[in-house]
This record gives C-alpha cells, structure tokens and sequence, in this order.
C-alpha cells in the first residue's frame, strides 16, 4: 500500500470517528437538556439527567407515589420522564380548569408506539388515537350508540344477564370472580355483536379476556422497554426486541377476534335475524359514517375491552367494602326489601328507588377507582396555568385516587362511607349554608373528564346499579377470613387497571323463598336468551 493510501484511509478513520463522537455528543446534549425542568413548570422534585425522575417511580401503583410528590409539591406536579415533560392533578379543581374548560388543547393522547403503531396501526383505536379528525369521526359514533336513550334500551339485557349471575352465583358461590367477569363481557357481547356469552367458559368470552389481558400486559409499565421515552429502541430489529414479536402476535389474535364477530354479525343480518346490537347499526349505516369494516370491528372490540374488566372491578370492590364495612351492606339490604319485598329481586326499574344504593355505587367508585391514575391526556400547544408554564406535548394525568382523597374536600377519605353522598350529591365535606357547593365539579373522575371523558359511563353505572341491587336482596355476603384485607397496596392486582385479586367472601342466599325467586327468575332470563341463539 502506498503511503498516500495509508494516510488516505487513516484520515478517513479519523473523519468517521469524529463523525460519531459529534453524533453521540450531540444525541447526549439533545437528551441531557431534555430531561431538564422547563422554566416555571409546576414543581416537583429535582430530575437526573436522562432519566429524569424516572428512577423515583415505582413499577406499579404510581398514582400512590403521585399522591405522596402531592403532599411534598402541592395539588398540581410537574415530572420529567426522560425528556418527556409530565404534569400530575391531583385536585379536581386542576382537571376543571384544564381538561374540561380548556378541552380544546387538553384532549389528545401520548404517543404509544406499541399500541398505536404495531397492535392497532391504521387509527384504529379510539382509546389510543390522538385529538383530530380519525378521533372525533370514531367518537361521533360511539357517542351516538351510547347515547341515554340507546343505553337505556339496553336495560333488558342488562337485567336478564344480571339475573343469570345471580343463579350462577347461587350455584357455585366459589367461582364468584368468574360469573361477574363473565356478566360484565356477557352484557357487551350482547348490545356490541348482539352474540352470547353463556358461561365464563364460553369460547367467546374466554377469547375476549385472553386477548384484552395480553393487550393490558404489553401496555403495562415495565413490560417492555420504554419505546416512547427513547425512540431510538423502536429501530431495534425483532430479533433483538422480543416485544416486537409478542406485539404481532396480539395484533393477530385480536384481528382474528374482533373480524370473526363482526362476520358472524353479518351473516346474522344477512339472514334477517335482528338483535338490534350496535354492530348492525354501524353495518347499516356504514355509508353515513365513513367507517370501514376494520375500523367497525375495532370498535366493537374496543367496547369490549372498555366496558368488560373496568366495570367487573368495580363490581368487585363493592363486593369487597361491603364485607368490610356490613353495617352499609344492611343499609342497602333494608332499602331494597322496603321497596320490592321478598316476592320478586330488583330490576332496573326500581334503580330510581334505590338512592342508599346510588351512594354506595358512587362511594366504591370514589373509594377504589379502577382507571386509578387515569388515562393520560396531552397538550397540544404551550399554554399557561396561573403561575406555570406548560409546554405542548406535555402528558397529564388526573390523578383520580389522589382527588377522591382531597384534603379538605372528603370526611374520612380513606373510610367507606355511602352517607357522604346522601349529604351532598358530590360527597364532599361542605354543603349549604358552610359553603356554596361547586356545581360544575363531576360526582367521579373515575371516568376521567374533558373531551376524552369515558362515553360508556352511563351503560357501566346501569350494570353496576342493576348488579348491586340483585346481589343484595339475593345474598348475605360475608368474610370467608379473619381479616378482610382492603388496602390497595396489598389486596388490589397492579397494572393500569387496578383490580381487587381475588378474595375469600361467601354468598348465601337469604332465606329458601330468596332461592326460590333466584331460580324462577333465571328461568325467564332463559326465555328472554333465545332471541340470541340461531
Ligand atoms: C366502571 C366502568 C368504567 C370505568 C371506570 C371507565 C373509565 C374510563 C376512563 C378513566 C377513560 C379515560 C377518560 C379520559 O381520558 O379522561 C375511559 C375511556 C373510554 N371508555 Fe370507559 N370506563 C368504564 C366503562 C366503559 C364502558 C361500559 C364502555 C363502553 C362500552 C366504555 C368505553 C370507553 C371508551 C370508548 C373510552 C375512550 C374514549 C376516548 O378516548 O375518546 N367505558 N373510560
């Protein structure tokens, strides 16, 4: 080799070395000075650079530890997630100022790289989408099948399939845990794809729970790198990236589900049987609405998912705070007998009657919220919050544990007390002549607020309220332990759901004529069934 060549090659090494090390020393900068606290961001403990205040969070129930920076920082905390700029409520007043007066700028969603790009590509997830036009087309229709009357149409299935939960559950009291899971899925099947889902056990059902817990799984913090916070990892082939694999294969199995539901909807249709389920509006008026077929069959399965775990969760809770707290169990009992005695169970029509059971629906959903943390929302453009400056693309959660434990807001917020909301509609503290009650405040931020708010709110409380009523005019539910453990660290599932784990509890029904009535009435349930099967 000549030595014009040696020299030649030696200074291209050189140039390519300093190509990289400026190339590293300017991602390192880039990435150092990102994680840094924007000027007049709401305050928050001090951030490492890269990481941010990564490290100080623990790898499940982060709404505690947002909680606990609350009592250190104040009501509202700004973070750092990396170079991800994240800003925590925890008092209501916040969430009404941002996300529900200033919804316009406050209602778009974080980049979920996982689950918008390699599960549901193609804007087919309205949990996940951003604010914009494939949102609000999607969000147009699901409001119009949720809307009250349509909801409330719904009622009968509603009641027929809560009653099926009640036989069951006087059948075979141990597998509690999976008749209601099996109700909660059972009731959307039903008004979705106007299908059944008989038992737990059922094809359907099962394969609806399999792909939403593998779909919760991947999404769980710490399950996969955090692709949104360094993208660079999303360049990672798959080989390298086991997650990419275990993506593409929920991606199918949910493909698989949801388009499998909506051609049997079809052929249904196609036969002339009518259920009147919201698949075959959405097939009726799929020129009205623009929808394709994938973006219909996502939305179905989409309901499912929102509408199934998030309403038996709470359902369990209630199960749970009233064998803690059996003096509100009674109350509820002896409201219930007052208004339809011994000779027949609660339906929906007596849902108005019942205003201790209202309290008790609202006090689990403020006492154990199940989107605890709440689903975060971003910023689209820089805005200012009184003193703070709050750049675009901020995350924000409404913090909903911490706000339904505002200090000076709730008597006791730790106690399960259904009184608080016969005071006072809102269950805060201060009523009357003390201080004029904030109207514009929400009963719950258990299903989050502003634009996002969650649309199925009426169909979960219709369940929940149906369900609550049945089970306490059918059983006595008691402890099957010693100590009934309640505490959220020790006795609720981590994930973004939170879930009471499953609990020793006995259901026993309440006398033989109670047994009587249960097993009468499933037999009409059954009846009412048959418009379901082929
Ligand atoms: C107890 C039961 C339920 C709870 C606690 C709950 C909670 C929530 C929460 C916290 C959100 C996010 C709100 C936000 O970003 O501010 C949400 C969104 C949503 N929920 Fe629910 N939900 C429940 C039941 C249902 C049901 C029964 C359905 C429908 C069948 C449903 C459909 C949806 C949909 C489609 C969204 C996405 C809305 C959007 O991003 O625009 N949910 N829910």
């Amino acid at each position: 080799m000549t030595l014009t060549a040696v020299l030649g090659s030696s200074l291209l090494k050189s140039a390519t070395l300093i190509f990289i090390v400026t190339l590293l020393i300017a991602f390192l900068s880039k990435h150092y000075l990102a994680s840094r606290r924007p000027r007049n961001f709401p305050p928050g403990p001090p951030s490492a650079p890269f990481i941010g205040n990564l490290h100080q969070l623990p790898t499940a129930k982060a709404f505690l530890k947002f909680q606990q920076l609350g009592s250190e920082y104040g009501s509202i905390i700004g973070l750092k997630f990396g170079s991800q700029n994240v800003v925590v409520l925890n008092s209501y007043k916040h969430v009404k100022e941002l996300f529900d007066k200033r919804g316009s700028i406050y209602s778009s969603r974080p980049d979920n790289f996982i689950g918008s790009t390699l599960i549901c590509p193609n804007d087919t997830h309205i949990l996940l989408l951003p604010y914009g036009d494939p949102w609000r087309k999607q969000r147009k229709v699901v409001q119009s099948l949720l809307n009250v009357n349509t909801v409330d149409s719904l009622l009968p299935i509603q009641n027929a399939e809560a009653t099926q939960t009640m036989f069951q559950l006087l059948q075979d009291p141990e597998g509690y845990y999976d008749h209601i899971r099996r109700y909660s899925t059972a009731v959307i099947l039903a008004s979705v794809f106007g299908q059944r889902g008989p038992s737990f056990n059922s094809p359907k059902v099962q394969a609806l729970y399999h792909a939403q817990d593998q779909f919760t799984a991947i999404l769980e913090q710490g399950a996969t790198p955090p692709v949104d916070i360094f993208p660079f990892l999303k360049a990672l082939p798959e080989f390298m990236a086991p997650w990419k694999t275990w993506a593409r294969k929920i991606r199918e199995e949910q493909r698989t589900l949801y388009f499998g539901l909506l051609n049997e909807t079809r052929s249904q249709v196609m036969k002339g049987k009518s259920t009147g389920c919201f698949m075959e509006s959405l097939l009726k008026d799929q020129e009205k609405s623009g929808l394709d077929d994938e973006h219909i069959a996502y939305l179905g399965g989409i309901l499912m998912e929102a509408g199934s775990d998030t309403t038996a969760s709470t359902l369990f809770s209630f199960v749970l705070a009233m064998i803690a707290y059996p003096l509100a169990f009674e109350k509820a009992q002896e409201e219930i007998d007052r208004v339809c005695g011994t000779s027949r169970s609660p339906t929906s029509d007596d849902i108005k009657d019942l205003p201790y059971l209202r309290a008790c629906m609202n006090e689990t959903l403020r006492w154990r919220p199940v989107a605890a943390g709440g689903i975060p929302h971003l910023l689209t453009q820089d805005d200012t919050y009184g003193d703070y400056f709050l750049p675009k693309g901020t995350m924000l959660f409404a913090n909903a544990w911490a706000i339904h434990r505002e200090e000076g807001e709730y008597d006791h917020p730790e106690e399960f007390m259904p009184e608080r909301f016969l005071d006072n509609k809102f269950g805060t503290r201060f009523s009357g002549a003390e201080r004029s009650e904030d109207n514009n405040r929400r009963v719950t931020y258990g299903f989050g607020a502003g634009r996002r708010v969650c649309p199925g709110q009426r169909l979960a409380e219709n369940s929940l309220m149906v369900n609550m009523a049945k089970l306490a005019w059918s059983f006595n539910i008691a402890p099957a332990s010693k100590v009934v453990d309640t505490d959220i660290k020790t006795a609720y599932s981590d994930g973004f759901l939170t879930s009471p784990r499953k609990f020793p509890v006995t259901f026993e029904p309440r006398s033989e004529n109670h047994k009587v009535v249960i097993q009468k009435e499933y037999e009409s349930a059954r009846v009412f069934f048959t418009r379901y099967e082929d």
